[in-house]
């Protein structure tokens, strides 16, 4: 199942670019055209009255759209004053700049400062070619930029924005972004890039459009470049196919005369007296994604607390190893959730038996912590949804390169962690991404939902994904689909949200899905 858009790396981004040129169907120049007067376009669109521009123009072919954006906007009517920096003799930002029929000031602050103030900026100083942080006039001309209060549309990216990592090189990981060029429109091409979707990029890039200029046919995938989707944003990208979802499905309407043991069943491990209330929101989320039979699981001593409704969850007192392998001994499909609220000694005595049950299963919370104390190997259909603390708690290594300026990235140290823990790992934050041991991969990304910090609602996560791989949808798609309807939760709620409302918000959620 095809979960979102494709995200495509730089170098992915550069390779199709070759081989459309290679392919002698299109140019250089010609793509340049195509993407410059795509920005000029949505430019129009949202600013439909012609004022007054300033394009920033690198010395490369970011630089180049630049001056074909410039070109489009002065024959549409605008003023536009053009600073440039100067290209490669010979090379397509060479060319469009040679079209330009207007002045071309120095890319310096003097030359910025001496000029009107304009009603937009266009940043077409840096792209995809990124390769240091900015310094000197460009930094300079950056933090001017940054501090001006007038709209900034960046040519595929703001730059200084590692398109890769998400990064703001020379800002320190994870430091806020406050004083940095901040778009109010971000016109990319083909594709968004990792770095629009995670850590500064969604605050750097403000609105992100994806332009189509021709390159679908010379898309380079293959076994070596596993694929990495948007579950969040879902740009509508012009020309593309739209995305089958999964509707129906969750509706059950594909299944209409199923049994509820054709939807599967869950048994949601909860934590000792007094902790039971993460795992009831897990236990609830599973109901509401559809699972058939949902059973809690707290020790005895914990029974009582759990007598209260919702009825329609199952009650079976599970106290140590031997009493979860014989729950699990039960011939029907099941899949198990481990960790919400569980303790950690709890969760290290029941580890064992859950693992060598091979059922589908979630660890998360106290069930991670128990697995970093105690690694155990996992079965084939497992998910684990860390958030950063759990995370460098399995994975210390990849927690100091993700924390690493210039550092891998996160998709990259998510792909490395879910190929040696041997599971689907799910890196919880505004930015959340998963990855499974195969390569595949995917982000979602929603800045514009921070009430979704709240607790429990990992716990909802945990309960939704648990849900879904009863109704036996794979780790993968499982976790990628619990993102997006938990997600969809947030967002359709707003404001005020407590991790109950994610569940009570499910059913219409599921109505609405295409
Ligand atoms: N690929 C595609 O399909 C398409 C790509 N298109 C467009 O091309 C763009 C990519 O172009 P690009 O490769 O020429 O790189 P670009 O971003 O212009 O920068 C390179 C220049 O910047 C310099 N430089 C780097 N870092 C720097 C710093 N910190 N401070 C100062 N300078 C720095 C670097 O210098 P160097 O590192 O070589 O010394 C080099 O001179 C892409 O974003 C998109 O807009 C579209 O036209 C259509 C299809
Ligand atoms: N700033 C944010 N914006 C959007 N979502 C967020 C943000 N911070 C956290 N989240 C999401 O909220 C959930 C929090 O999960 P978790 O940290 O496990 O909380 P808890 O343990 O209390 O249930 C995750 O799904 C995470 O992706
Ligand atoms: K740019």
């Amino acid at each position: 199942m095809i979960e979102g858009p494709e995200i495509v790396t730089c170098a992915q981004m550069r390779a199709m670019e070759s081989a459309a040129m290679g392919s002698g169907a299109i140019s250089g120049l010609n793509l340049m055209t195509r993407a410059g007067r795509a920005v000029a376009g949505q430019i129009r669109l949202r600013w439909p009255v012609a004022g007054r521009a300033t394009v920033l123009c690198g010395p490369g072919n970011n630089g180049g759209d630049g001056y074909v954006v410039a070109q489009a906007l002065a024959q549409a009517g605008w003023s536009v004053r053009v600073l440039g920096g100067p290209p490669r003799p010979g090379s397509d930002a060479a060319a469009a700049r040679a079209r330009w029929q207007g002045d071309v000031h120095p890319l310096t602050v003097v030359a910025l400062r001496a000029g009107p103030a304009p009603d937009l900026y266009v940043d077409a100083i840096l792209g995809t070619g990124l390769t240091r942080p900015p310094e000197g006039e460009v930094a300079a001309l950056l933090a001017h930029l940054a501090q001006a209060d007038i709209p900034v549309v960046a040519v595929d990216g703001p730059s200084g924005l590692c398109l890769d990592s998400g990064q703001i090189l020379g800002l320190p990981r994870g430091a806020p972004a406050r004083d940095a060029l901040r778009a109010a429109l971000t016109v990319t091409f083909d594709s968004p890039r990792p770095g629009h979707l995670l850590e500064h990029g969604p605050a750097a890039c403000g609105t992100l459009i994806v332009a189509d200029i021709g390159l679908e046919p010379f898309r380079v995938l293959g076994p070596t470049l596993p694929r990495l989707t948007a579950l969040w944003p879902r740009p509508a990208i012009p020309n593309r196919r739209p995305l089958a979802g999964h509707g129906p499905w969750l509706r059950k309407q594909q299944s209409a005369g199923g049994h509820k043991y054709d939807h599967g069943a869950a048994l949601i491990v909860t934590g000792g007296p007094g902790a039971g209330g993460a795992a009831r929101l897990a236990a609830r989320a599973a109901l509401r994604a559809g699972a058939g039979l949902v059973t809690l699981a707290p020790p005895q001593a914990a029974m009582a607390e759990h007598a209260l409704p919702p009825d329609a969850l199952m009650r079976r007192a599970i106290d140590d190893g031997p009493a979860l392998a014989k729950a699990l001994a039960d011939r029907r499909a099941m899949a198990l959730c481990l960790g919400p609220g569980g303790g950690v000694a709890r969760m290290l005595a029941l580890l064992p038996p859950a693992c060598a049950a091979a059922r589908p299963m979630v660890l998360d919370a106290d069930a991670l912590t128990a697995l970093a104390q105690a690694p155990h190997p996992l079965p084939p259909s497992c998910v684990l949804t860390p958030h950063g603390g759990e995370f460098a708690r399995l994975f210390p290594d990849l927690a100091q390169d993700l924390a690493r300026p210039g550092g891998p990235g996160k998709v990259a140290v998510l792909r490395i962690a879910a190929q040696r823990i041997g599971a689907v790992v799910l890196l919880k934050g505004p930015d959340t991404v998963i990855a499974a041991p195969d390569g595949r991969a995917a982000i979602h990304s929603d800045a514009a939902i921070p009430w979704l910090a709240t607790a429990g609602a990992g716990d909802v996560l945990a309960g939704l994904i648990t849900g879904l791989l009863a109704r036996g949808l794979p780790p993968f798609a499982a976790t990628c689909l619990a993102v997006r309807l938990h997600g969809q939760a947030a967002r359709q709620h707003g404001p005020g949200l407590i991790a109950d409302d994610l569940v009570e918000a499910l059913p219409a959620v599921i109505a609405a899905w295409r």
